[in-house]
């Protein structure tokens, strides 16, 4: 499902963020991604997206060819990979419902479905009582869960996450992992960028490390 062949990324600035990089992640896997800072793990997710471009090697999802794709393909790609980023990047001059709405609005999803869909995703992550709130009156957990919401309102095959749980105390950021958990239990790809070890390590699941843009270790649980 996502596959990196002999990666590396260099910047325009020179600074090589990720180097000769290849890993496999199967279909239904959920798997972390760490290391310090400046290792390069939003590079790699950045490579996924397509919002940023290998520099040499290739990285291919479901088969294609990021390398390859001409930008007008890449939209596409896109519906097929949620995101969730640490700070939210939450609207706040709109209501929880229309912020989770926004993926299926840009799709040009047919309104009739939008209602359903959205308020099948608030459900998921706990949140259908405050589809009406403006999502600065949640607290930071809920504002984490209307982004996850938002990220998978569409159903995408792949789901990624930045520092999801960056903000967050001990237990909202378990709660936080539960969920995307419970979404890989339905055969959600799950790859998520953390430095939180001990929760990582709690969770059990296959962890890949980063160091100055090298994969150190791939595989067991740390
Ligand atoms: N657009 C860019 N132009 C130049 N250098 C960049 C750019 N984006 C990232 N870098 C550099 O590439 C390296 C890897 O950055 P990246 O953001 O991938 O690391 P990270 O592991 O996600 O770090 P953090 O945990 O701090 O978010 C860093 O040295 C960073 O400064």
């Amino acid at each position: 499902m996502i596959r990196f062949d002999n990666v590396s990324k260099r910047y325009e600035n020179g600074h090589e963020a990720l180097r000769q990089l290849n890993l496999t992640i199967a279909e239904g896997e959920m798997c972390f991604l760490t290391g310090h800072s400046g290792a390069g793990k939003s590079t790699l997710l950045k490579l996924i997206m397509r919002m940023e471009k290998a520099s040499q090697g290739q990285v291919f999802i479901n088969g294609q060819n990021l390398s390859r794709m001409g930008s007008g393909q890449v939209p596409y790609l896109r519906r097929n990979i949620g995101v969730v980023f640490q700070n939210h990047q939450l609207l706040f001059d709109r209501s929880v419902f229309d912020n989770v709405a926004l993926p299926l609005m840009i799709e040009g999803t047919d309104p009739s479905d939008i209602g359903r869909r959205v308020r099948a995703a608030l459900d998921k992550v706990g949140l259908l009582k405050k589809e009406k709130l403006n999502p600065i009156m949640l607290s930071g957990g809920e504002q984490q869960r209307v982004g996850i919401a938002r990220a998978v309102v569409n159903k995408p095959p792949i789901l990624l996450a930045d520092e999801p749980t960056g903000n967050l105390d001990p237990q909202l950021s378990s709660e936080i992992m539960n969920l995307f958990e419970q979404f890989n239990e339905v055969g959600v790809t799950v790859l998520i960028a953390s430095h939180d070890l001990s929760l990582i390590a709690r969770m059990g699941h296959r962890v890949l490390t980063l160091s100055e843009g090298q994969l150190v270790t791939d595989g067991g649980m740390l």
